[in-house]
């Protein structure tokens, strides 16, 4: 039995007015090897939208769902917020609360899967936070989550009310293609990432659309030219299901658990103009971000580790849960 006494999310951070786009992209980036016009194309991407991220305020409603959850359940632990690339500074966070007392925290981070960017880095962050601040309390980060129901069930519900929303004589036989983040080949972790990925999104088919086409693909590469990401990239694959007769399509981002930008650009924007261009009817289903379930799964995470190693531990799909503390292979700093 570990008790807690805050919980902390932790989150990527983003943009809020255009005078913040490029420093932001630059911290993102920091030591990363992203070519210059990469930056700028995405920077295009931010100011196509005010120079606003919607992640910061989807952590603002993340948090008040969160804070609203706990007090109906009668958890009384305080929630802090801090990010890897933009205020406020997961470090800022870390001082406030050694400012406030907090001994021993508990970080959900948010994002689902294993794998460097998702996870290893994550757990870097804090422990670079922790390093930074005396007497920063101890902080344990909530175990990697995308097979738990929480995050999987909200998938399973958007999933089929993407494919409601299609028009009736093409919904039948849509295609369902499940999209996440492209990390390079070489990144640790990345063979998990894309089990994880295949596993559940699996799933997700099987419960929402039994008898329909799937697949997982990727978007948002970033990096050098030449360097090789995991794929197949979305547009490719709209391009493939056009040349291959398909009509309809619904894409669910299995990768992501809330709206941001990889979201309303890279699919909303970029991949429905080319869906529209193909004739493919596209309909894009809904992220977790304050759906009830998704909320409550955060304070069933912070029980089960408080509870201990004989706790259950809910998993959906083949893999089983993933262990509290992850093993190397998620490339933890
Ligand atoms: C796996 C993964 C997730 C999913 C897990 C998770 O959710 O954490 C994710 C999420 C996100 N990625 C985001 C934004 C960006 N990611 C970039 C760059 C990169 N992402 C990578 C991977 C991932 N990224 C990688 C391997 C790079 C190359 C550089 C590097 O190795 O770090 C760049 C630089 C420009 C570009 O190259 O695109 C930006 C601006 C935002 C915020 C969006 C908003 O503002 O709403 C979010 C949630
Ligand atoms: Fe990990």
């Amino acid at each position: 039995m570990t008790s807690y006494d805050a919980l902390l999310l932790v989150s990527f951070g983003g943009p809020e007015g255009p005078q913040d786009v490029m420093p932001f992209l630059e911290n993102v980036t920091r030591g990363r090897n992203v070519p210059r016009e990469r930056l700028e194309k995405v920077a295009e991407h931010y100011h196509l939208f005010g120079g606003v991220s919607p992640i910061n305020q989807h952590c603002r409603d993340l948090k008040a769902a969160i804070e609203a959850d706990f007090a109906a359940h009668g958890v009384d632990l305080p929630v802090y917020w801090g990010n890897r690339n933009w205020d406020p500074y997961l470090t800022d966070t870390v001082r406030q609360m050694a400012d406030d007392g907090i001994r021993r925290a508990a970080a959900f981070v948010t994002s689902a899967y294993s794998g460097f960017s998702s996870c290893g880095q994550y757990a870097g962050d804090i422990a670079r936070a922790r390093a930074a601040v005396p007497g920063a309390p101890e902080i344990d980060k909530l175990r990697v989550y995308f097979n738990h129901p929480g995050f999987v069930e909200p998938f399973v519900e958007a999933t089929r009310a993407a494919l409601d929303r299609l028009p009736e004589d093409l919904r039948g036989r849509a295609h369902v293609a499940f999209s996440a983040h492209s990390v390079p080949m070489a990144q640790p972790g990345r063979e998990r990432y894309a089990a994880e990925l295949a596993d559940i999104s699996a799933h997700v088919a099987a419960q929402a659309a039994p008898g329909h086409d799937w697949r997982l693909v990727y978007q948002s590469r970033s990096g050098p030219p030449g360097q090789p990401w995991l794929e197949p990239d979305i547009g490719d694959h709209l391009e493939e299901l056009h040349a291959a007769g398909t009509r309809a399509v619904v894409v669910v981002p299995i990768g992501f658990v809330s709206d941001h930008m990889e979201v309303k650009y890279d699919l909303d924007v970029e991949a429905a103009e080319l869906a529209a261009k193909l004739g493919l009817a596209y309909e894009r289903a809904a992220t977790p971000g304050t759906h009830p379930r998704y909320v409550s799964m955060v304070r069933e995470l912070l029980a089960e580790r408080t509870a201990g190693p004989d706790a259950p531990r809910p998993a959906l799909g083949t893999l089983g849960a993933r262990p509290d503390v992850c093993p190397a292979e998620c490339g933890h700093a």
